[in-house]
């Protein structure tokens, strides 16, 4: 199994490609790739790490290299948010970016499982539909926007509220990965009940997250240790469903035929040849289902922004 990194010198790209040594199965091929110079260097720290995982690192403009034979691709390439910006700020460079990348990944290994960090995910895992589509090669079982970070802020802060023990803790986030976009559905979590105040301050709160990593590094960039430990459970998710596991169930922001938007994230059964089924998400309260409808205008139009970028 191959799993390349695209970004792999950034905040987000070390810790995930760190995790990724420690816990990819024996045998698997590491892949690191990005722009910065110092790319070959970090594969070379790392392979100091005592596992059974071969890596190897690749700098420079062209990412074809990092790219031959992967059956994974995890793309956090691009610019992080400083204080009081947007994650659709981000688009400018970002958008560019993603477009380039996914066009040597439709080139080269066509077939891999696509996850994409790079913000604004509402946008760019459309761009990256639209350029493999003009490639010929889309096959939307095969592309995911990595929301996994909703759903571990989701777990944490639910577990701290609640007492409870946060291995326990299961919750569905839907929507797509941006402020009122993101919806954690507290009325379906087992074992805990909430207030409606609960309900609104914790939803808003999930929301807001990313912004308060944001606020909190203070113009040093956003989370990145959250989502390398966030990206790292997907990816090893996709990593299990290729390898033939059963029951391997994650959120993810997938062209899943929804009746919401052209992309929702919403639970999907992973498997040899990514998602297996788009599961659905379950009963809602009328506060979600309020919520969810709420949401629909700005997701269509984050949409819209990366399809029209692309065509
Ligand atoms: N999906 C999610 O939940 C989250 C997404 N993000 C997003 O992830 C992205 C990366 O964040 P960080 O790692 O903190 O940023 P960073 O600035 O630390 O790292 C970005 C890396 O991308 C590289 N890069 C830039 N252009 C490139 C290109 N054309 N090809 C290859 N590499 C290139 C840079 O050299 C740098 O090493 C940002 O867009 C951020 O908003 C951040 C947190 C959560
Ligand atoms: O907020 C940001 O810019 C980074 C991000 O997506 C998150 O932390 O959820």
């Amino acid at each position: 199994m191959k799993v390349a990194v695209l970004g792999a010198a950034g905040g987000i790209g070390q810790a995930l490609a760190l995790l990724l040594k420690t816990q990819l199965p024996a045998g698997s091929q590491l892949s690191l790739y990005d722009i910065a110079p110092v790319t070959p260097g970090v594969a070379v720290d790392l392979s100091h790490i005592p596992t059974a995982v071969e890596i190897k690192g690749f700098a420079g403009e062209d990412p074809t290299p990092a790219l031959v034979g992967a059956d994974v691709v995890l793309i956090s390439a691009g610019v992080a948010r400083k204080p009081g910006m947007d994650r659709s700020d981000l688009f400018n460079i970002n958008a560019g970016i993603v477009r380039n990348l996914i066009e040597k990944v439709a080139a080269t290994c066509p077939t891999a499982l696509i996850g994409i960090i790079t913000n604004p995910v509402n946008t760019t895992v459309a761009i990256a539909a639209e350029v493999m589509k003009k490639a010929g090669v889309y096959d939307k079982n095969r592309l995911f926007g990595i929301t996994t970070l909703d759903v571990i802020r989701s777990e944490t802060f639910i577990a701290e509220l609640k007492g409870l023990n946060v291995a326990d803790v299961k919750v569905n986030v839907i929507g797509g990965h941006s402020g009122v976009t993101i919806l954690p559905l507290l009325s379906q979590v087992e074992g805990a009940t909430f207030t409606d105040e609960e309900v609104a301050s914790l939803t808003t709160r999930i929301q807001n997250a990313g912004t308060e990593v944001v606020e909190a590094k203070a113009g040093g960039g956003s989370a990145t240790l959250s989502m390398g430990q966030a990206a790292c459970r997907f990816g090893l998710s996709l990593v299990r469903g290729l390898q033939g596991e059963a029951n391997i169930v994650e959120c993810a922001y997938v062209d899943g035929g929804s009746e919401h938007a052209e992309f929702f994230a919403q639970p999907v059964l992973l498997g040899k040849n990514g998602i297996e089924k788009v599961l659905p998400y379950g009963e809602v309260s009328a506060f979600e289902a309020n919520a969810r409808d709420s949401m629909l205008d700005t997701l269509k139009g984050d949409i819209k922004l990366g399809v029209d970028f692309v065509k």
